[in-house]
């Protein structure tokens, strides 16, 4: 652990990435073994880092693996998945294989549409307020579409408010929803300009003072679903889904479990997002909002059986992506990763997360209700683990085989193994 001296290193925003590094381990008291790593991190990475971010000394790389076996609306699509935990991509790949033969994933959208939130203050009449601001919608339309003209030519471009009147500790406040089209963007910048643009203007014509102008992750109008099917005799039996089927619905009554439980689909949601440089944050604050729109926190999936006793998966949920804006389109790896994908709208991108999130649902509920967790994964983990204790080369797989052969995926025990493979015992 290093020992920071002060954390005010004055000007460091104005240094080079390189000068950046040398005044935080300085600073951090770093050994050559430290400075090293971040240095080879970040060679031929730092200039697209130093332009992402402040302050940027070095880069931090995530596995991108592939997931096969995907059918997305009748379309074979190999997924990158970019994740640092082992088994996710193995999970995806196992339970898009196991659906393949009843044509894996059929998605829908509501569409590209975000939301923006302009809160009004300080209106005795805040009702009265409210319904000054819907009798502006042809000037809040032109407001909005002139802050964006590009947005509009590629067919997006605003579509509508929503008004609300919220009670709060301080009272009622009238907040305003400017609902915008964005095409291809998240759109959060998107929305954030027409906010700012239309607020002085409701002020003006509502006498209530304009705060907070930002849009709402809770994006509740670009959902999209996802649903598949997956016959008895590629789960295991009937009894293996009807225990698929308690695991869901524990999940879905209990929040202790729903957290674990929507983990698990945000281990297939986010590693996609991440690999096409999409905001992870924004995708998992809107993942777990929606998940409690009801008023209470309860499983993002659904699950039940057909007429044919298969089992059947649906997840509905806030995808708000983009191929445009962010790193998206500026990282070289998201633009690959894309590629790789083979898609062309943020719309086919956020259909394709959502059928990721449904596979891994899938994955973990067969392995939590019949081996597992621990066998599939603690098995792709031996690996880490060996890793960890400082295995090099054939050391790793020489202990992570031993590891699982052993069933017991422990570091002590990975230690002492890897010292008798060193002894030449
Ligand atoms: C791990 C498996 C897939 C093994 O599952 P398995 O049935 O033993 O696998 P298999 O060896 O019989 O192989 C079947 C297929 O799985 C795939 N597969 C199999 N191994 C690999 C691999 N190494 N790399 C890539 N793909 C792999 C592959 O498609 C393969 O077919 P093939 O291509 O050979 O014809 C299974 O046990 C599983 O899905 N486990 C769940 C893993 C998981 O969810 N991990 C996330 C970490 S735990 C967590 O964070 C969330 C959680 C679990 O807490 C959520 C919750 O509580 O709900
Ligand atoms: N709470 C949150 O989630 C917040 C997230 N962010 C960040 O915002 C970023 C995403 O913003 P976003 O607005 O998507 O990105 P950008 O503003 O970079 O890109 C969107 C803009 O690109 C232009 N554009 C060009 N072609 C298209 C097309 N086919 N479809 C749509 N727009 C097109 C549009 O017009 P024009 O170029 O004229 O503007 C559009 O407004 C992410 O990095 C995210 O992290 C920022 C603030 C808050």
């Amino acid at each position: 652990m290093s020992d920071a001296r002060s954390s005010r290193i004055e000007g460091l925003h104005k240094m080079t990435p390189a000068e950046r590094l040398q005044a935080v381990s300085r600073q951090a008291g770093l050994g050559n073994s430290a400075i090293d790593a971040l240095a080879t991190a970040a060679e031929g990475q730092i200039e697209l880092a130093d332009r992402l971010v402040e302050n940027a000394i070095s880069t931090m790389a995530i596995p991108v693996g592939i997931a096969t076996n995907m059918v997305v609306d009748g379309r074979e699509v190999l997924v990158p998945m970019a994740t640092e935990e082992s088994s996710v991509i193995a999970a995806v790949c196992n339970s898009a294989k196991r659906c393949r033969s009843t044509g894996g994933f059929v998605t829908s959208t509501s569409g590209p549409v975000m939301a923006a939130q302009i809160q009004l203050l300080g209106a005795s009449d805040p009702m009265n307020v409210r319904l000054k601001v819907y009798e502006r919608i042809d000037e809040i339309r032109t407001i909005c579409d002139e802050t964006d003209p590009l947005l509009v030519k590629f067919g997006g471009g605003f579509r509508d408010i929503d008004v609300r009147v919220i009670d709060t500790d301080e009272g009622p406040m009238t907040i305003v929803h400017i609902i915008v089209d964005t095409r291809d963007a998240m759109g959060a910048n998107a929305v954030n300009s027409m906010a700012e643009a239309l607020a002085p203007k409701l002020s003006e014509w509502t006498g209530a003072r304009s705060l907070l102008r930002i849009l709402t992750n809770l994006a509740d109008r670009r959902v999209v679903r996802a649903r598949a099917v997956w016959p008895v005799s590629e789960i295991g039996g009937e009894e293996v889904r009807d225990d698929m089927l308690s695991a869901y619905h524990f999940a879905d009554a209990d929040p202790y479990r729903a957290a674990t439980h929507n983990k698990g689909i945000m281990n297939g949601v986010s590693a996609v997002v991440l690999a096409t440089g999409n905001d992870t944050r924004a995708i998992e604050a809107g993942a777990h909002a929606y998940a409690a729109r009801d008023g209470w926190y309860r499983s993002m999936s659904r699950w039940e059986t057909d007429g044919d006793g298969n089992l059947v998966g649906i997840l509905e949920m806030p995808m708000a992506v983009g191929l445009i804006g962010g790193a998206t389109k500026i990282h070289p790896t998201a633009q690959a990763n894309l590629e790789i994908l083979g898609v062309k709208t943020a719309d086919a991108l956020a259909r394709i997360i959502v059928s990721v999130g449904l596979a891994q649902n899938f994955g973990a509920m067969r392995a939590l209700a019949t081996t597992g967790i621990q066998k599939g994964h603690m098995a792709l983990h031996a690996q880490n683990v060996a890793l960890m204790v400082g295995a090099v080369g054939v050391e790793i797989d020489l202990v992570a085989s031993e590891l699982k052969a052993l069933g017991k995926v422990r570091q002590d025990l990975a230690e002492e193994i890897l010292a008798r493979i060193r002894a030449g015992k």
